[in-house]
């Protein structure tokens, strides 16, 4: 279990982490969230010892790392997957560690083993892909069988069946009974891991509750309709008082609040009108977490000028099809929480874009 009572952190006049209160609970996958420069890195440093807090404390299973007797065998941890000698092999760079903290170096076959490393674990680590060194990474936190275990962005670089083999690996850790707490800026994969979130924004902690909870209280469940007489059944569900969207992928759809899919339903039937889909959208932990944390967005891109042809969250739809027609936004904007969210992660993150070299 990890313990964080008022942590506090502070570089000069910058606040990092500001009296942070949190319990990471042994058995569960915790994931932590928070937008670029929110205090994720800084609180792990922490937790990790690496940096010392300016007030309050954190602990492991009721310790600061600096006191665990051998920290490798209670706390393995993923912080910067670079963060190994290149000139050494997968191998050697194990064994070292093995070594200096009473590790038998048969465990070290083990983790390599785990990791699926066994091919290039002779091989010098500064030609690995950056999916490589994640798992090298990964092996190395799980050197001394430690009952907690940190990671930070560990699916980074990694391929769809590298995201998968992770995913599971943490559920698999976490069953085991262990302390799971993880970063990531990969929402949909964090919906799919983690079993609880803590949120944390300009360094203050925003939620710490269950992933369904922050969810469901974050975000708001919509209705999905297209009928060929679209046109009929938005003036009469605006009439009755509902917040009725189009959406932009053009395909005629209304997205509708406040209303069941069984009252949309009962409406149409009653006024003879044909419906050719009636779906109902759970919201997704992306829009949970931009509403949440829209406000405590150190870094906003400037995407003024640009057209997004997706309709995505976050880009300029001053010309764009998208727009409100209910009566709880006048304005014809919609709020990139209300969208209906693409994932907005691109670049070497993308599971899509398979491993990146260094
Ligand atoms: N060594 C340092 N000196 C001064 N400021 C720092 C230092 N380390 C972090 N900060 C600042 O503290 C804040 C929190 O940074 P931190 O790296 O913990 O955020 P993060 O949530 O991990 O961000 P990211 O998602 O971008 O990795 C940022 O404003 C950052 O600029």
């Amino acid at each position: 279990m990890i313990r964080a009572v008022g942590l506090t952190k502070r570089y000069g006049d910058r606040v990092a982490v500001d009296h942070a209160e949190f319990t990471v609970e042994a058995g569960t996958v915790t994931g932590f969230l928070g937008p670029n420069g929110a205090g994720k890195s800084t609180t792990m440093r922490m937790i990790l010892g690496l940096d010392h807090p300016t007030e309050g404390a954190v602990t492991v299973d009721g310790k600061p790392y600096r006191q665990l007797p051998v920290p490798l065998r209670e706390v393995g941890a993923l912080l910067d997957a670079k963060a190994v000698h290149g000139g050494r092999s997968a191998y050697n760079h194990l064994a070292c560690l093995a070594k200096s903290n009473g590790i038998p170096l048969k465990r070290v076959d083990e983790v390599i083993a785990l990791v699926g490393l066994e091919q290039v674990a002779k091989k010098r680590s500064k030609n690995f892909s950056l999916g490589m060194g994640q798992r090298l990474g990964i092996a190395a936190a799980l050197l001394g069988d430690p009952g907690t275990l940190l990671f930070d962005e560990p699916v980074n670089g990694l391929d769809p069946e590298g995201i998968l083999w992770v995913r599971n690996l943490m559920k698999s850790l976490a069953a085991q009974g262990r302390t799971v707490f993880v970063s990531s800026h990969l929402m949909s994969e964090m919906a799919l891991t983690a079993d609880r979130v803590i949120v944390i924004g300009r360094g203050q902690i925003k939620a710490d509750t269950t992933m369904r909870e922050f969810i469901a209280q974050n975000a708001t469940t919509h209705v999905r309709v297209r009928s060929p007489h679209i046109g009929k059944l938005q003036e009469l569900m605006v009439g009755g008082g509902w917040r009725v969207e189009a959406l932009p992928d053009d395909d005629g759809a209304l997205r509708v609040f406040d209303a069941t899919s069984d009252a949309i339903g009962d409406l149409a039937g009653r006024n003879g009108l044909w419906l050719h889909e009636l779906a109902v959208v759970q919201p997704s932990l992306e829009e949970a977490f931009m509403s949440m944390t829209a406000d405590s967005v150190e870094y906003h891109a400037g995407l003024d000028g640009l057209t997004d042809p997706t309709g995505g969250p976050g880009w300029n739809r001053g010309t764009g099809t998208a727009g409100t027609t209910g009566p709880s936004s006048p304005t014809g904007a919609s709020s990139p929480s209300g969208s209906s969210g693409a994932s907005s992660q691109t670049g070497p993150t993308d599971p899509s874009a398979g491993e990146a070299r260094r």
